[in-house]
C-alpha cells in the first residue's frame, strides 16, 4: 500500500501550544480516526495538512510529494476538506453560486456525485450562505468535498451539528466514496460511533502527540472486561490489566479490564480460575484507560 501522507519529526507550535514531533503514515485505501480530548491538537494538524499552517520543523509529505512547495492547488485538488471553520465564501452568495465556484476550480468536479448529494443533503440551492444553519453549512461542505471526486477525505469534525439522518447518509457517502477504488480518509472526530462503524485504524492524540495507532478490530479484540468469583488478588499482575474492581460482580467477585485479553486469561486459567463472564470494552473506555495510562507515564495527574 503507498502512503498518502506522511509526517516525520512534523512540529507545529500555535502560542503555548506544540503539535508534535509527530510521525505517522497513513496508507492508502484506509478509512483512518483521528481521536483526541479538545485541544489536543487535531485542527491544527489537519489545517497543517492542507497547507493552511506552515510546520515549525520536520517534514510532511502528500501522495509522496513534499507537501505545498508553492500554491500546489495540484494536490489540493486531490484533497477533499471539510475543515472545523467555513470555507472563506461570500456569504450573501447562494448555494448554487457557491457550488458554481467552487465547481470551477476543480477538473475532477462530478457533476452526479454533487446532484446526489444535494439531493440527499438536501440542499436549497437559492438559500444564502450566511441564511444556512450550521449543520447545513456542513451538509454542503461535505457535499463539495465530495463532489469533485478526490482520493484523499480529510474530514476534520464533519459530523459536528449534523441531525441523525443527515449523520446516516454521511456515513454511507463514506462508504460509497471508499468503494471507490483506491482512495482514503482521514476523519477526526469525538463521536465513537463513527469510529465504531467506519475505521480501520485509530490514531489517538493527546497533548500534541500521538500516544498510539490501533487497528480498531485488533484493539476491540485485545480489551476486555472480565468478572471472576475469586482471586482478586492475583488479578492485579496479569497481562495488561488497568483497572480492579472488588465486590463488582454477582455473588461479590473481582471486575477487571485488561488490555491484553487472550494471555491475562491464559494466565487465570494455569492458576485454576476460569472467567465467570467476558465482555467487550466500550471504545471510549479503551480510550480513556489508554489517556490515562499516558498521563501516569508522563507523570501527570
Ligand atoms: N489561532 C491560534 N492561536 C494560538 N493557539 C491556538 C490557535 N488555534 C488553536 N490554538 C491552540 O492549539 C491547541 C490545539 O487546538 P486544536 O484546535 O488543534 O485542537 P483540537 O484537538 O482540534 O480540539 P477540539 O477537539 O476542541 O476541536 C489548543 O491549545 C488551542 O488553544
Amino acid at each position: 500500500m503507498k502512503p498518502v501522507l506522511e509526517l516525520e519529526r512534523f512540529v507545529k507550535a500555535r502560542g503555548d501550544f506544540r503539535l508534535g514531533p509527530i510521525d505517522l503514515a497513513v496508507e492508502e485505501g484506509l478509512i483512518v480516526a483521528l481521536v483526541g480530548p479538545n485541544g489536543s491538537g487535531k485542527s491544527t494538524l489537519f489545517r497543517s495538512l492542507m497547507g493552511l499552517l506552515h510546520p515549525d520543523g520536520g517534514t510532511l509529505r502528500v501522495f509522496g510529494e513534499a507537501a505545498y512547495p508553492a500554491n500546489d492547488i495540484g494536490t489540493k485538488s486531490r484533497i477533499g476538506f471539510v475543515g472545523d471553520s467555513l470555507t472563506p465564501a461570500d456569504e450573501g452568495m447562494t448555494v448554487l453560486q457557491w457550488k458554481q465556484f467552487v465547481a470551477r476550480w476543480f477538473k475532477s468536479w462530478n457533476e452526479a456525485t454533487w446532484n446526489r448529494l444535494s439531493e440527499r443533503l438536501e440542499l436549497e440551492p437559492k438559500k444564502k450562505l450566511k441564511e444556512l444553519s450550521t449543520g447545513m453549512t456542513k451538509r454542503l461542505e461535505f457535499a463539495l468535498a465530495v463532489s469533485h471526486d478526490p482520493e484523499l477525505l480529510l474530514l476534520d469534525e464533519p459530523s459536528s451539528g449534523l441531525d441523525p439522518f443527515a449523520w446516516r447518509i454521511m456515513m454511507d457517502e463514506i462508504r460509497t466514496f471508499m468503494d471507490g477504488g483506491d482512495r482514503t480518509v482521514f476523519v477526526a472526530t469525538h463521536i465513537m460511533e463513527e469510529v465504531r462503524r467506519l475505521a480501520d485504524l485509530i490514531v489517538f492524540l493527546y497533548k500534541g502527540r500521538i500516544v498510539g495507532v490501533y487497528e480498531k478490530d485488533r484493539l476491540m479484540d485485545d480489551w476486555k472486561t472480565m468478572w471472576i468469583g475469586d482471586g482478586a488478588d492475583r488479578v492485579r499482575t496479569l497481562p495488561g490489566v488497568v483497572a480492579v474492581e472488588e465486590g463488582r460482580g454477582a455473588g461479590g467477585g473481582t471486575r477487571f479490564v485488561t488490555s491484553d485479553a487472550r494471555r491475562a486469561e491464559a494466565e487465570l486459567r494455569a492458576l485454576g480460575i476460569a472467567p465467570l463472564e467476558t465482555r467487550a470494552v466500550e471504545l471510549e473506555d479503551i480510550l480513556w484507560h489508554l489517556m490515562e495510562t499516558d498521563k501516569r507515564k508522563s507523570g501527570g495527574v
